[in-house]
């Protein structure tokens, strides 16, 4: 009996104790999956650093050491991290956000691959070089530090680049942090510059931009998205814009929106009495940069609150003045100009959102000075009188002889203009400027193309009276045109993909298609006029390119 109970005790301590192994296998197991689990999972800061990036803003210099170093992170650690459903789903909230910002590279992303304009863009006539950079081939050089010592001199580079507020009559000037300026940390190191600055930096004797310099894109998100912090009436000109600034100091031309997109100009109406449109400075800059000048300071669209952003922003009581609201609720100004600005004409926003065109300003006057021509082929500007150029077919004789037609590239420059003017339709092309440090062997600045694409039903032969007088073009002008006559490309396809980069193009395309297509009827126009041309003359190219390769002639071209 006692042997009996001896044997079941014992079992029981057995079973006792393969129950308590058991257990603590278990757990031992547990332990370790989540171990495991921690050492296969990276820490949170590295999870997103592998995020690949499509900002560029976020691999400039501007972003922190770490962010730049985890864009070098070899690809086989990218890819253990490939099925980590958190990252996924950050990955997938960030392509998300960045979809709704008006990002011009965003859009140029989801084109690639078929983007004719980029096609276009990569073409040898696109990209031909450049002769060597002298110094004073710069508009605007940073001081150099004439004593060696680094800090003392950023000190004096700061105040070379604060811009000077010639413009500005009614406003106070005050220290940078009662007003929400930026606090400016710019040295000679170009990575520390915004891209305004950046901008006014890479001017060149030859050109305004550079095409390929990736602070394009940066300069145009700036103009779209920088909160703005002043805003007062623009002087000179006759119609209705104001000067507005950014926390970092940047400048900007804005131009309202004043008649609807689709409005074409009355034909009874003078070509000087039409208003100004929003979208043509926006598609005259597309339409400079695709026909491969770089000549029209950056101009991007971009909805404003008139109420905030200007209304009650604005230290310019002139302007403040001609506030009101509207018997539909809208809330409307008209300012203090020549022309349209009266009750009649208010600029309005619905209920206060308004579309306008925002252009980069050019350096301070002051820094860079202008010197402003009086074109030969000016209009009378009269409702009776004829110009002599509308009247005398050998009127380009005469201008050939006179300085500064007589030397240089200067009537070549100014028939390129005329290519752009006809291509727009813009009648209203009286000035044109040049930077004085240049003297006249530099380009012609595109300024002020607010009157072009007014009519696309209709062409003005009279526009092309340069090109048809003088008989006369850059010959990478007229290839330019031929290539962009050819199917491959066609000049209104690539400008319709270059103006979708706009933020506007979200809300309406910036030219309707009739406008698009009347770019090409007179691309057309233009390349017959040079054929009649060729046909009479035996120098009517001027060869830009002889020093170049003679490959530029391409087979289709
Ligand atoms: N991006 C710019 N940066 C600096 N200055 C500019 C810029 N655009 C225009 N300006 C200057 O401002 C002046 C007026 O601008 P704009 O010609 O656009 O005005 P406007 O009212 O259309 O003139 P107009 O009545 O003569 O057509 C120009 O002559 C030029 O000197
Ligand atoms: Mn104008």
């Amino acid at each position: 009996m006692v042997k009996r109970n001896l044997v079941q005790s014992t079992r029981s301590i057995y079973l006792g104790l393969a129950c308590l192994s058991l257990t603590l296998h278990l757990l031992l197991a547990c332990f370790c999956l989540s171990v495991l689990q921690t050492a296969c999972t990276p820490p949170a800061s590295s999870t997103s650093s592998s995020i690949p990036r499509t900002d560029p803003q976020s691999r400039q210099s501007f972003s922190s050491p770490a962010a730049s170093s985890s864009d070098k992170l070899p690809s086989g650690l990218q890819k253990a991290n490939a099925f980590d459903p958190d990252r996924e789903k950050a990955l997938r909230t960030e392509t998300d956000e960045e979809k709704t910002q008006p990002r011009p590279e965003n859009l140029k992303q989801r084109v690639k691959g078929h983007s004719k304009l980029e096609e276009l863009f990569s073409h040898p006539l696109y990209n031909l070089p450049r002769p060597p950079m002298q110094q004073d081939d710069w508009l605007l050089r940073v001081k150099a530090d004439e004593d060696g010592g680094d800090e003392g001199s950023e000190e004096e580079e700061k105040e070379d680049f604060l811009p000077h507020d010639s413009e500005c009559h009614t406003c106070r000037q005050s220290t940078s942090q009662e007003e929400g300026y930026d606090e400016t940390t710019w040295t000679s190191d170009k990575e520390t510059h915004p891209p305004w600055l950046r901008f006014h930096l890479g001017i060149s004797r030859w050109e305004l931009y550079d095409r390929k310099d990736s602070n394009l894109a940066q300069l145009t998100h700036y103009l779209a998205t920088q909160p703005i912090l002043r805003a007062v009436q623009k002087t000179g000109g006759t119609q209705l814009k104001l000067l507005i600034t950014f926390p970092n100091y940047g400048q900007a031309l804005l131009k309202p929106l004043r008649q609807s997109r689709e409005a074409e100009t009355d034909t009874n109406l003078f070509y000087f009495s039409d208003f100004e449109r929003h979208n043509a400075e926006i598609a005259a800059f597309h339409l400079d940069r695709v026909l491969g000048f770089n000549r029209i300071p950056p101009v991007v669209g971009r909805l404003i609150n008139v109420t905030s952003e200007v209304r009650e922003i604005t230290t310019d009581r002139r302007l403040a003045k001609t506030f009101f609201t509207s018997p539909a609720g809208n809330v409307c100004f008209y300012g203090q100009c020549e022309y349209y600005c009266s009750t009649e004409n208010p600029v309005c926003g619905r209920p206060h959102m308004l579309e306008v065109s925002v252009a980069t300003m050019l350096p301070d006057l002051s820094l860079a000075p202008r010197r402003s021509w009086r074109s030969p082929w000016r209009r009378a500007y009269s409702r009776t009188k004829l110009a002599q150029w509308e009247t005398n077919p050998a009127y380009c004789d005469k201008v050939k002889q006179t300085p500064p037609y007589n030397h240089g590239t200067r009537l070549v420059d100014l028939i390129d203009m005329a290519v752009l003017d006809f291509l727009m339709s813009n009648m209203d092309r009286h000035h044109y400027e040049t930077f004085e440090s240049f003297g006249n062997q530099t380009f012609l600045l595109h300024l002020d193309n607010g009157r072009a694409f007014g009519r696309h039903s209709q062409d003005e032969p009279s526009i092309l009276a340069p090109l048809r007088q003088c008989c006369r073009i850059r010959r990478s002008t007229l290839l330019r045109l031929r290539l962009l006559s050819l199917s491959d490309f066609g000049l209104s396809e690539v400008m319709r993909e270059s103006l979708a980069q706009d933020p506007l193009a979200a809300v309406a395309p910036l030219l309707s298609e009739p406008h698009l297509s009347a770019l090409d009827r007179r691309l057309a126009k233009v390349l017959a006029a040079v054929e009649i041309c060729q046909e009479k003359h035996t120098d009517v190219i001027y060869d830009d390119l002889e020093e170049f390769d003679q490959n530029f002639e391409p087979q289709a071209v």
